[in-house]
């Protein structure tokens, strides 16, 4: 087996409109890493994340996922390695209950009800959600929302996260909670966000997409202090590095 856990090579993706979002993009992820992909508004982040689970199948170029690169036949054993969460909890939540909503993807692997009761029970505690197990997921607010999510996710034992925006909407409490979750993930992870100050707390790497193309490709740290690559980007310092305001210190 590769020792690289996600290869991307050259992928392409142009939407029937002829928008171009993805034009190019190379890059290789080792197991246990955790890495960002930031970017402006429409620079393709979404787009190339739709490709690591198979929801977006290459036009041109590939994806391997382990020993598999993905094609329309793999993409079944694909998912089951790659778990994509959503920007809005909303698309992933379906069912009438969350117990039901969290044990949908065990079920459907045809697992027996004792394990399927027992993944349910597993991924509703790391993710601390275990008292809303027979509560309407629509009825819940946008934090335990998101969290159940990830607990449907989590009930699959995937090797890798994949994550769009996972701290959109938070208010800041629930933003830290779920920062403190994922920090606790030995999974590989690869979280495409906004919000660069959780990239500080969760990632040791961060790719930079600026137009469907790879800016940049490195060390968090390094990424962040340089602002002629951020601005190129349009991109700012996260919040945490810039200077005062008060008193001009960093
Ligand atoms: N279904 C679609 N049909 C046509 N164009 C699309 C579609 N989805 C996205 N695009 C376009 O593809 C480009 C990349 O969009 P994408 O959503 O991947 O960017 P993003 O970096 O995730 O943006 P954001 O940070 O705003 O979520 C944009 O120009 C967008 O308008």
């Amino acid at each position: 087996m590769s020792h690289h856990i996600v290869e991307v090579h050259e992928l392409e993706h142009t939407y029937p409109d002829g928008t171009a979002a993805v034009r190019g993009i190379s890059f290789r992820i080792h197991h246990g890493e955790a890495v960002a992909v930031v970017g402006a508004n429409g620079a393709g982040k979404s787009t190339l994340l739709l490709h690591l689970n198979g929801y977006l199948t290459p036009q041109s170029g590939t994806v391997r996922i382990g020993d598999f690169p993905l094609t329309k036949e793999t993409v079944k054993d694909i998912r089951r390695a790659v778990g994509m969460i959503f920007q809005d909890p909303d698309d992933q939540l379906f069912m009438p209950s969350v117990y039901e909503d969290v044990a949908f993807g065990p079920l459907n692997l045809g697992l027996p009800p004792e394990e399927v009761e027992q993944r349910v029970q597993q991924a509703l505690q790391r993710t601390g959600v275990e008292h809303l197990r027979e509560r309407p997921p629509y009825k819940l607010s946008g934090g335990e929302k998101r969290a159940v999510a990830i607990a449907t996710v989590l009930a699959m034992s995937p090797d890798i996260l994949v994550m769009d925006e996972p701290t959109s909407n938070l208010d800041p409490l629930s933003r830290r909670t779920l920062i403190e979750l994922l920090a606790g993930f030995h999974h590989t992870k690869i979280i495409a966000t906004h919000d660069l100050d959780m990239v500080i707390d969760l990632c040791e790497r961060t790719i930079v997409i600026h137009e469907g193309t790879i800016m940049a490709d490195g060390p968090t740290t390094d990424i962040f202090n340089d602002d002629l690559l951020l601005k190129k980007s349009h991109l700012e310092r996260p919040l945490r590095m810039q200077a005062c305001p008060f008193c001009s210190r960093r």
